[in-house]
């Protein structure tokens, strides 16, 4: 469970949000709304620990998140609206080092299987640097195949993918709710997840 009390935040001299508070329990998801610039990637760098915030408590499983520290990071994937990608590298070894790195080790079958579900046949091994923006954001989305974190932390996980890998999306985010895993993003895109217990945030 993911409790969050009293949180602000500021930029600069900007105060984005102060008095935020929710609980996210396991199989619920929730989606952080608001304009451009309301502080919505703020808050979930927040949520991750990259950005302190300056006032409030971010507790996991009763516990501060920032007293965790590693322990945390392990049951947390982040996925940011950049990339995080690097150029050179292939979509299989841009898989394999981001999951290494959050603690999930991969085997060259397993990436190649997530690639593939991810719509990447045939373009596993080239740099990423010659795949078009939507692949190479399936690369990073395919962190969502393999992650065993049960927090997910999203920005913008929807942008710039088509009709088919928007419904995958969707599926995987059914899937890992249906584990009891917990998810926190942002779209400025519609999102459908059958069934589920969808909450909002709304930053303004
Ligand atoms: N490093 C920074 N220094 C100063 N101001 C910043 C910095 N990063 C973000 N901001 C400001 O903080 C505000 C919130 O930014 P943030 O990226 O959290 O918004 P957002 O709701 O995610 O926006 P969008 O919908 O455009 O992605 C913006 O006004 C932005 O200019």
């Amino acid at each position: 469970m993911l409790e969050v009390s009293n949180l602000a935040c500021s930029r600069g001299d900007h105060r984005l949000f102060s008095g935020l508070s929710f609980t996210l329990h396991p199989g619920q998801i929730m989606q952080v709304q608001g304009e451009n610039g309301s502080g919505k990637t703020s808050l979930l760098r927040t949520l991750c620990g990259f950005m302190s915030p300056d006032e409030g408590d971010i507790l996991w499983r009763g516990e501060s998140t920032r007293e965790l520290g590693e322990d945390y990071c392990a049951e947390m994937m982040y996925l940011g609206h950049l990339n995080a990608i690097k150029d050179e590298l292939s979509a299989l070894e841009n898989l394999r080092i981001s999951s290494g790195l959050s603690g999930v080790e991969l085997d060259e079958k397993e990436a190649v299987a997530a690639l593939r579900r991810m719509g990447l046949k045939g373009r596993e091994l080239l740099p990423t640097k010659v795949l078009s923006q939507g692949q190479r954001r399936r690369v990073a989305l395919a962190r969502m195949l393999v992650s065993k974190a049960k927090l997910w932390i999203l920005d913008e996980p929807l942008a710039a993918l088509d009709v088919a890998a928007v419904a995958l999306i969707e599926s995987l985010l059914e899937e890992h709710l249906a584990r009891e895993g917990m998810v926190i993003f942002t779209t400025h895109q519609p999102l459908q997840v059958a069934g589920m217990d969808m909450r909002t945030l709304s930053l303004s």
